[in-house]
């Protein structure tokens, strides 16, 4: 039920006609300045029009007619002079529900006015609307409009079918249009068509609760358009007749009844009908017959049109001062008041538009017409009431329900189907988007990942070679410390002032590594900045949500690749870190394999030289000078080898601390050995340490640890650097031939004159020196760098690895066998390696027998050697000295096999040679004789 209310009255001003328009005030305004110079007197107006504008629109909702004029002049010269008191001008204003302006479109005219209708009219509320006005003021086009400019019918059909189109599920709805005319009080069909038997006029209204034009044809349009179709066909058969207002006049009241009737989907046996009519009616318009120059018919239908207007004029006042119920209204006087009894004073919303011309040409049909708007906005309507039917469902009318639910039944389950199908089809097609969404988060995963896995690994690599050095670094200061400590308590021997200098030198290189400004901390730096990025990508990835693209699942599939992701490159980058690692690892082994061997040798010859010392002490002045001189000679070419490989290591020379000033300060006397030193266990290898511990377990003396360099590229067997150490500088050495042990040669080695028992039978048992043993193809393979000095020397250290575990075997020997005065007594180191039976002392290269036996042709140090590799043939391969090419575990070349196979002669000393552990060669010797070594010194020992 809609509260009880008014007509909503709106007005609409028609823009001016184009006659109008040409006659309405242009203002022109004289420019020219007077004489006087005066520009306050106006200008004289140059006033040519004969019409003026009669309506001001003020706002939405007011308007003033005959507003007063602003311009004085203009006044004036209008309306002459006025006697002080009277109005030149009406003035008057007027409040509407809606005011629009000449410029409002149909669609702001519909909206303000049938719109709000119209969802009323479906719920069973009766609605009227209707144009009102003076002939020629627009009702018509307001009404019906233009084809291309449709007016209020066909707007509100377009929504109501639109409305109808929404309801259709719950609703069954029934449309019906019936479209009449009123002229001179009779009523027309105008959708009847001629030569049916329905009559075209003539019709008559019958009144119940009601009112209803008998026989009017019904017809029932599914769309706005087809409605469109019935009304303009409907004008076409509308009377019209060109008057002096309007060439189209319309002679007629025109009355289009739209009958909606809406019954719910539901078989219920009784149903809820809602009825409602919407009569939309286009007035004739009123006209002055003064001011018309109608005659004949025209006046006929203008009198007529008048009256009818007349009667609904009186009606309305009537309504007005009745409130709608006291009063008698007199309906009944024109077929017009009939038809609108109820959109009036019954139960119905009505609206009525107020068409007005703009100028004055209308001035008394618009002052008038106004005023009868006015008037129709006083109307007190009633009570609005819906108009619902309860119609029991006849039994008869049960199949017919019966029947229509089963089509709907049916017609929902297709639209089930449908919809399940789209749902499917949805829901594959989401699918397939994400699957597509997460394969291209994946790809792009990807790239990044390999974009960023270079420079990660590549920062890996670096952080493993940074920590290496700041491993070497704390153990190289540790010990620098300690140096310093005792630097600051006492002068430091030379021995130890070469051990900081050196020690100096090899943390340089690592100082500049660890600096955060170094090469491989800019790198690593690069490495974090795009683990960074890479990180955030990984994040943005694992909060991804899920969304209309993503559903749970691809956004889970999509983090669990980008855990994945994590993992694999944190792997990637432990691996480059442990490859780093290792790699300095291995290089670490070398150096230590190249120190024990080189800090062996030296031992073992200086062993050497201190029994020859003694020996030749025993023997009386002529042997000890001539044995002072070779072993000088042989010292300092170690000390030179020693400082040769120091400075190409290092850059840092040892020269200068050889010598001590002072017999005090002397390394000799004050030489601080292993112990003391604190050099820990630097191998790992169980065999190799074992074998070391062993031999240094054994040594009475104590091992300098000023010949400890690393010597990086020092491959040569430790048999070699010693011997090349007690060679002369100037002295060439050659392998001793067959040809040439047979002639030159008066010493051999008791085993290899058979009278030793070397066995490779004890191999379990016997020692193992520190021996890189190579194949020739391997030693072929190898290329030293031979540094300048040691290569003018040409100092060649070729020998046997059976000559090297000879000598190293031997200086694992007891001392006392130097005590033997001759080679004759020398030992073999078999019993040794066997554990079994007396050792036999073997003969040294700096025995005394050895050192005579130069003199009688007849050595086994390479002091004899170095006047064989004199008388040596000029193909014999010469060699650098051992520490001059730093390569101090190089063993040595298929010739220096095969020479000193043919040294040691066939039989057991060749057995011996390939029974000796050994020649096992390690796994990583063959590696790290490809491998080039590091540029910083690669040296390893354990803090005390
Ligand atoms: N708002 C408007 N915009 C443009 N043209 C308009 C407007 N209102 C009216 N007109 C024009 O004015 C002329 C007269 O309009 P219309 O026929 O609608 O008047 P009417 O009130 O129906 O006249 P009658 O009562 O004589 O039938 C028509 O040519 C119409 O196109």
């Amino acid at each position: 039920m809609v509260a009880a209310g008014s007509i909503t009255v709106a007005v609409r001003v028609r823009p001016p006609t184009s006659w109008e328009a040409a006659r309405l005030p242009q203002q022109v305004y004289d420019g020219c300045i007077r004489g006087d110079g005066a520009l306050s007197t106006p200008g004289r107006v140059a006033n040519t029009s004969t019409l003026r504008d009669i309506v001001e629109i003020v706002d939405d909702r007011v308007l003033t007619f005959d507003p007063q004029e602003k311009d004085q002049t203009r006044a004036f010269v209008e309306r002459g002079f006025m006697p002080p008191g009277t109005k030149r001008y009406k003035d008057r204003r007027f409040i509407f529900d809606r005011v629009f302006r000449h410029d409002a479109t149909q669609q702001e005219v519909y909206q303000g006015t049938a719109k709000p209708l119209l969802s009323n009219l479906l719920d069973g509320y009766n609605a009227t609307i209707f144009a009102y006005g003076a002939t020629g003021c627009g009702k018509t086009h307001t009404i019906s409009g233009t084809d291309s400019d449709p007016g209020i019918i066909y707007l509100t059909m377009a929504d109501l079918f639109q409305e109808i189109e929404d309801r259709k599920e719950d609703y069954v709805i029934d449309v019906a249009v019936t479209f009449l005319e009123i002229y001179n009080e009779e009523i027309r069909d105008l959708l009847s068509e001629p030569g049916t038997p329905t009559p075209r006029g003539g019709l008559q209204i019958r009144e119940d609760k009601t009112v209803k034009v008998v026989g009017l044809t019904e017809l029932r349009p599914a769309t706005a358009d087809e409605v469109k179709e019935i009304v303009l066909l409907g004008n076409s058969r509308r009377t019209q007749s060109p008057t002096h207002a309007n060439e189209t006049s319309s002679r007629s009241h025109a009355v289009l009844q739209v009958h909606v009737t809406q019954a719910p989907r539901t078989a219920a046996i009784t149903e809820q009908r809602t009825m409602a009519t919407l009569s939309i009616i286009d007035l004739a318009g009123s006209e002055r017959a003064a001011a018309t120059t109608n005659m004949g018919q025209r006046m006929v239908e203008g009198a007529n049109i008048n009256k009818s207007l007349l009667a609904l004029g009186n009606c309305i006042n009537a309504l007005c001062e009745s409130g709608g119920a006291i009063r008698h209204v007199p309906y009944r006087n024109s077929k017009l008041t009939r038809l609108l009894k109820f959109s009036l004073g019954g139960n119905c919303k009505t609206v009525m538009i107020v068409c007005v011309a703009p100028t004055s040409a209308h001035f008394d049909d618009t002052h008038n017409t106004l005023i009868y708007a006015e008037r129709a906005t006083k109307i007190k309507t009633k009570v609005v009431t819906r108009n619902v039917v309860n119609v029991d469902r006849h039994v008869g009318q049960y199949v017919e329900a019966i029947n229509r639910l089963n089509l709907e039944v049916a017609e929902l389950k297709e639209k089930l189907a449908g919809k399940r199908d789209a749902e499917r089809d949805a829901e594959k097609r989401k699918r397939r988007e994400a699957l597509m969404e997460v394969e291209k988060a994946k790809s792009d995963l990807q790239l990044k990942a390999e974009q960023m896995q270079p420079s990660i690994i590549d920062g890996a690599s670096c952080a493993g070679k940074v920590a290496v050095a700041e491993a070497k670094l704390k153990v190289i200061r540790a010990r620098l410390a300690e140096l310093d400590a005792q630097a600051s308590s006492s002068t430091l021997s030379p021995d130890l002032e070469t051990e900081r200098a050196l020690l100096q030198a090899l943390a340089g290189p690592e100082e500049q590594v660890v600096k955060s400004e170094s090469a491989l901390n800019v790198r690593v730096q690069r490495a974090n900045n795009s683990g960074a990025l890479f990180e955030a990508t990984l994040r943005a990835m694992q909060e991804r949500r899920s969304s209309d693209r993503l559903d749970e699942v691809s956004v889970e599939n999509v983090k669990l690749d980008a855990r994945w992701r994590k993992a694999e490159m944190e792997r990637i980058k432990a691996e480059a870190r442990q490859e780093a690692l290792r790699e300095a690892v291995i290089a670490q082994a070398e150096a230590v394999v190249s120190l024990v061997g080189l800090v062996g040798r030296c031992t073992v010859m200086l062993n050497e030289a201190s029994r020859a010392l003694g020996a030749a002490t025993e023997e009386g002045r002529d042997g000890l000078e001539q044995t002072a001189k070779a072993l000088s000679l042989s010292l300092k070419s170690v000390a030179d080898g020693n400082d040769s490989a120091f400075k190409s290591l290092l850059g840092h020379s040892i020269a200068t601390y050889a010598v001590s000033p002072s017999p005090e300060t002397s390394a000799l006397g004050n030489f601080k050995g292993y112990a003391s030193l604190g050099v820990g266990r630097v191998v790992s290898g169980p065999a190799v340490s074992q074998q070391l511990k062993a031999k240094v377990s054994r040594r009475s003396s104590s091992y300098g640890s000023s010949v400890g360099s690393p010597l990086r590229k020092s491959h040569k067997s430790p048999r070699k650097s010693l011997r090349s150490s007690l060679a002369p500088s100037s002295a060439p050495y050659r392998r001793v031939s067959d040809k040439d042990k047979g002639k030159k040669k008066g010493v051999q080695w008791r085993d290899y004159a058979g009278q030793g028992d070397i066995d490779d039978g004890g191999q379990g048992s016997a020692p193992a020196p520190v021996v890189i043993s190579v194949t020739p193809a391997e030693q072929s393979s190898c290329s030293f760098s031979v540094p300048e000095s040691a290569s003018q020397r040409n100092l060649s250290v070729a020998g046997s690895e059976s000559e090297w575990e000879d000598e190293k075997t031997d200086t694992s020997l007891d001392l006392s066998m130097f005590s033997a005065p001759s080679s004759s007594t020398a030992g073999s180191s078999s019993g040794f390696m066997r554990g079994n039976g007396p050792r036999r002392p073997r003969a040294s290269r700096l025995d005394p027998g050895f050192l005579k036996s130069r003199s009688r042709g007849s050595t086994l140090g390479s002091l004899a050697e170095d006047d064989e590799e004199r008388a040596a043939p000029q193909g014999s391969p010469r060699r650098p000295a051992p520490l001059g090419d730093r390569n101090m575990n190089r063993v040595s070349s298929p010739s220096e096999d095969s020479s000193s196979s043919s040294d040691m002669g066939k039989g057991k000393a060749r057995e011996r040679h390939h029974a000796s552990p050994a020649k096992r060669v390690p796994p990583h010797s063959k590696g790290c004789r490809e491998q080039s070594w590091p540029t910083t010194l690669e040296h390893r020992s354990h803090p005390r």
